[in-house]
């Protein structure tokens, strides 16, 4: 069983997995991030360090498909490799920060990594609206990620909902969080798990 958690920056994608992980018992897969060489200098200059950090996030993401694949395991994947192809990279190239040249690279790359690509048993999308993911970001207090502008997290926001509208891939499980403390209250996580529960009764 392979289930995926999906969502813009700040949208609650490795607490949700973490809370996810214990309360099943699955194996827990995690976003390169605090070890991640490129991310801190993306932030201070995204032209300069954009393709650098969407080779290593894709090589990184790879990674954790092959392991999918070998393991056996049910796996909980915070973030999938389409999210760094189809919202982060299509939306650097469309704000100039990646070039029509190395797009066109990654593009390539990205197309024969996929052919090894199996789609989540299920996909959680965890939809949250701008000022909750500014909210959000600003709780992690990442100091790297408070140069991140409210036109980045919109633009990428839409690129999700167009994604997610298009998503035909497997079964897909929308949650809106904005509304929802599932670190804090109890009732809000048992909301979640009724529903990813009702979902994973379908797959067996
Ligand atoms: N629904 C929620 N209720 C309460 N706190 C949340 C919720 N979602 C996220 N948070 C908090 O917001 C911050 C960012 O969440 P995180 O899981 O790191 O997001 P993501 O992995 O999607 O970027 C964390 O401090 C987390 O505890
Ligand atoms: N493919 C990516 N391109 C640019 N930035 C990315 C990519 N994947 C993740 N990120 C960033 C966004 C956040 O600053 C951190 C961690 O992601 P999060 O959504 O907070 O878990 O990495």
């Amino acid at each position: 069983m392979h289930i995926a958690v999906t969502g813009n920056i700040g949208a609650g994608k490795t607490t949700l997995t973490t809370m996810l992980a214990k309360h099943y018992g699955w194996d827990a897969q995690f976003e390169d991030v605090d070890h991640n060489p490129y991310l801190e200098d993306f932030y201070a200059d995204m032209s300069k360090w954009s393709f650098a950090l969407q080779i290593y996030f894709l090589g990184s993401r790879f990674r954790q498909v092959k392991e999918i694949r070998e393991s056996g395991k049910n796996i909980i994947q915070d973030r999938t490799i389409y999210e760094d192809a189809h919202i982060f990279a299509e939306n650097l190239n469309d704000m100039k920060l990646l070039s029509d040249r190395d797009f066109k690279n990654y593009a390539s790359l990205f197309d024969l990594m996929k052919t090894f690509v199996s789609a989540p048993d299920l996909l959680i999308y965890l939809k949250s609206d701008v000022p909750n993911l500014v909210k959000k970001i600003y709780k992690r207090g990442r100091e790297y990620e408070a140069s991140i502008s409210i036109e980045y997290l919109s633009k990428l926001n839409q690129k999700y909902e167009k994604w997610i509208d298009g998503y035909t891939e497997g079964k897909l499980l929308v949650i809106e969080v904005d509304d929802l403390d599932f670190v804090e209250k109890p009732e809000d996580f048992g909301f979640i798990l009724e529903k990813i529960d009702a979902e994973l009764n379908g797959l067996f």
